[in-house]
């Protein structure tokens, strides 16, 4: 099945445990490691949920010069996360970097699967005026997306994070198989909070969506497990 990653944005790993009573299995599970989490823990919450058998997403949106970015991806390999990600505005060296750093790791490190890199188009929380405005670009949202992913497609990284209403200008101008993981999910009842580009999961997945992170529909729910479910009930539904 295509992934749900939950977002885990929680201060500390103490916080991440109580969350994660709320589920009685969480092998296979897929989940999302974001700044806040792994600013704080560090290696600590990735070896607590593999300990549990949990996919990993480390979103930690690496962007610097190309040198800094292959050492630091080098660095992220080692932890045998599956997905990390990099901002797609880095550049097509950048790009090149973070895979050749992915690359050497599961090599030194004999590592039968090497981890994937998602790159960030625009953030679901921009808006196309806002684009427009504050980074002076002259395209609509789904050209700019569209012009990234195709840098990011062509320079070695597996997928992109766009939300899912440029998923079909993505997959036409690059392949059906590379990946788009979309953000700015919510279910119809919730608030958007600081997000922009906001879609639901069944529309996500009509839209050609190959995973959905979702962060506060769940964390923030009065009753988890139950928006948890909800959430895959909407995912999967035809
Ligand atoms: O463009 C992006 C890139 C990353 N994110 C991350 O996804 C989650 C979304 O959380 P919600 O609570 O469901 O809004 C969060 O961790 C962001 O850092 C994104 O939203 N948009």
């Amino acid at each position: 099945m295509k992934p749900v990653f939950i977002a885990l944005d929680f201060h500390n790993l103490t916080e991440v445990k109580q969350f994660m009573k709320n589920f009685s299995q969480t092998n296979n599970m897929c989940v999302k490691v974001g700044m806040e989490i792994f600013y704080s823990e560090g290696k600590n919450i990735i070896e607590y949920l593999q300990n549990k058998d949990i996919n990993i997403f480390l979103d930690l949106k690496l962007y610097d010069i190309p040198t800094t970015v292959e050492k630091a991806a080098y660095e992220l390999g080692k932890l045998k996360v599956q997905y990390i990600t990099v901002h797609a505005s880095g550049g097509s060296k950048m790009i090149n970097a973070a895979k050749k750093g992915l690359v050497q790791a599961a090599k030194d490190y004999n590592l039968t699967d090497t981890t994937k890199i998602l790159a960030v188009t625009e953030l679901t929380s921009f808006s196309e005026t806002q684009m427009q405005q504050e980074q002076a670009v002259n395209k609509s949202m789904p050209e700019m997306v569209t012009h990234l992913a195709k840098i990011a497609y062509q320079n070695g990284a597996d997928g992109v994070i766009c939300s899912a209403l440029e998923n079909e200008m993505i997959h036409q101008n690059t392949s059906e198989e590379f990946l788009c993981v979309n953000p700015g999910i919510r279910l119809s009842s919730d608030n958007n909070d600081d997000q922009q580009r906001v879609v639901n999961p069944k529309k996500a997945r009509k839209l050609g969506s190959n995973g959905i992170v979702v962060g506060r529909s769940i964390t923030k729910a009065e009753k988890p497990n139950a928006a948890y479910k909800q959430i895959l009930n909407e995912w999967s539904s035809k």
